[in-house]
């Protein structure tokens, strides 16, 4: 196994995440953003804005992330089914050592006990992780997987699928109070993620206990980011005297 480029300690990666932003580059399926030069692109003037990691989906793109920023790559694969029965964030062993491989400082794999397309367990993951040099980010949807995670040895405990995987509601902005109770019940960092949508709301979240946050959405995804004012107006009227209702 080859080592990662930035072999970060966890204790210099808690230090770098210390109330700061980690921006998610990503696109799904079929969006003209998928594209491994686009994503680069965002993950650059993410650094240029100031975040302090990046978050990218796939091996090929996070080699191309970890080579074109100065930054922590935190890198996942999703894979399979997203229907909430299924683990699809790096959901085995071999989607894990490949994100290492390709060289993400941190692997984010779901801690979920969900169905898996083998044998895998999150803390047999997390040992693989850790021995092939990286660092680990459980990505969960409820307190009891936060907690589980943490003592499975994961280095970042982080909020990506609540409201997502059974456990929780999902609410129109991040979950404040499962940030809070996870901050409350581990030891290592929580960080907030998931439909934060404001640096209001990012600052929330480190008043919550977040230790870092995570955006997405409404940094790298002008589709959704238009939709969301398409469908603003759809619902409150169309053009100048125009009473659509
Ligand atoms: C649930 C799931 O699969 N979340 C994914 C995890 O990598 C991404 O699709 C999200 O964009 C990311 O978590 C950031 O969240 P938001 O885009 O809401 O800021």
């Amino acid at each position: 196994m080859t080592a990662p480029q930035h072999p970060w300690t966890a204790h210099e990666l808690t230090v770098s995440l210390a109330g700061r932003l980690i921006v998610s580059c990503q696109a799904p399926p079929g969006d003209p953003m998928r594209d491994t030069e686009t994503l680069v692109r965002m993950a650059r003037s993410a650094e240029l804005g100031g975040g302090a990691a990046i978050r990218a989906n796939a091996p090929e793109v996070v080699a191309a992330v970890t080579a074109a920023v100065d930054l922590p790559v935190i890198g996942l694969w999703k894979d399979g089914g997203t229907g909430g029965d299924d683990v699809y964030i790096t959901p085995t062993i071999r989607h894990a050592l490949a994100v290492v491989e390709a060289g993400a400082a941190v692997v984010a794999a779901d801690a979920g006990e969900r169905r898996r397309p083998d044998a895998t367990t999150f803390p047999g993951l997390a040992r693989a992780v850790h021995e092939a040099g990286a660092l680990v980010m459980a990505d969960v949807g409820t307190l009891a997987e936060g907690v589980a995670a943490a003592e499975a040895g994961a280095d970042l405990v982080s909020t990506t699928l609540a409201g997502y995987v059974p456990g929780r509601p999902r609410q129109d902005g991040p979950d404040l109070e499962l940030v809070a109770e996870l901050a409350a019940a581990v030891r290592v960092p929580v960080i907030a993620e998931g439909r934060i949508r404001t640096p209001d709301e990012a600052a929330a979240a480190l008043a919550h206990g977040a230790h870092g946050v995570v955006v997405g959405t409404a940094i790298t995804a002008p589709t959704a980011l238009t939709a969301r004012f398409t469908e603003g107006l759809g619902a409150h009227g169309g053009g100048r005297g125009c009473a659509r209702r």
